[in-house]
C-alpha cells in the first residue's frame, strides 16, 4: 500500500547504516510517513554479506535499530537516544545486491523509554525480519561528544519519493 512521505530525516556523516559520507554503509534514507509510521529505504551490497548472497543478521538488526529510534524522533532533528534492548525474529534471508525498504513505528513512550516495532521487508514485499526494541532518551551530550549534530548530521539534497510502497 501506497503511503504519503511527510518529511524526510537527516543522515548522519559516517554511520555504519545512514553514514552519508561512509562508503561501508547501508546508505540508509528515512522517510516520516503521513500514516505516523517511518520507513527507510536502502541497499544490500555485496560487502554487507554473512554467507554469499544473504546479508549479515547484524546489518539487518543495525537498519531496524536505528529505524524504530528514528520512528521516536518524528519531526525533530534534535532528539536523541540509546538503545537498551532489542529482539530480532529472522524470517527469511535477505539477498545481498538488492533494493529494500523497511518500516517502524512507536508502540510504548513516556518521559524516560519508549520502545517500538519494525520489519524489513523484501522487494515482493514478504517480511523477511522484525523487531522489537526500548531505548532511553537522553541528550546528545550525554551520548556522544561535541560536534556531532552541528557538523556530521544534515539534510541530503536529492529527488526525494513523495510517496513510499509498503
Ligand atoms: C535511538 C534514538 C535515535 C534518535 C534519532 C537520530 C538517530 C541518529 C543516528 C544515531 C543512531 C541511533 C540508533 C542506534 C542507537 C544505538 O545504537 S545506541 C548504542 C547501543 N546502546 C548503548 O550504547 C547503550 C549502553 N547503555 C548505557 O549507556 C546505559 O546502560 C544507559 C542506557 C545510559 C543507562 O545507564 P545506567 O547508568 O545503567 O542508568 P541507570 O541509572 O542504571 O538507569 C536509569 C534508569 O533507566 C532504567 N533502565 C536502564 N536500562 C533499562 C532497560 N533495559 N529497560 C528498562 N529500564 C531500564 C533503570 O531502571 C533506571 O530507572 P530509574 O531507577 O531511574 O527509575
Amino acid at each position: 500500500m501506497k503511503q504519503k512521505i511527510k518529511r524526510k530525516q537527516n543522515n548522519s556523516a559516517r554511520c555504519i547504516v545512514c553514514g552519508d559520507q561512509n562508503k561501508a554503509s547501508l546508505g540508509c534514507r528515512f522517510y516520516e510517513l503521513e500514516n505516523g509510521e517511518i520507513a527507510a529505504t536502502f541497499r544490500s551490497e555485496d560487502w554487507h554479506q554473512s554467507y554469499p548472497g544473504r546479508m549479515h543478521g547484524g546489518m539487518a538488526a543495525g537498519v531496524l535499530d536505528e529505524l524504530i529510534g528514528r520512528a521516536a524522533a518524528q519531526g525533530s532533528d534534535d532528539f536523541w537516544g540509546v538503545t537498551v534492548e532489542l529482539h530480532m525474529k529472522y524470517k527469511k534471508p535477505i539477498p545481498t545486491e538488492a533494493d529494500l525498504k523497511a518500516v517502524a513505528r512507536v508502540t510504548k513512550k513516556n518521559r524516560k523509554l519508549f520502545e517500538g516495532t519494525g520489519e524489513i521487508l523484501l522487494p515482493d514485499g514478504t517480511v523477511a525480519v522484525e523487531a522489537w526494541g526500548k531505548y532511553m532518551i537522553l541528550p546528545l551530550s550525554k551520548i556522544s561528544d561535541g560536534g556531532f549534530a552541528e557538523e556530521e548530521w544534515y539534510q541530503i539534497e536529492e529527488d526525494d519519493p513523495k510517496e513510499i510502497d509498503l
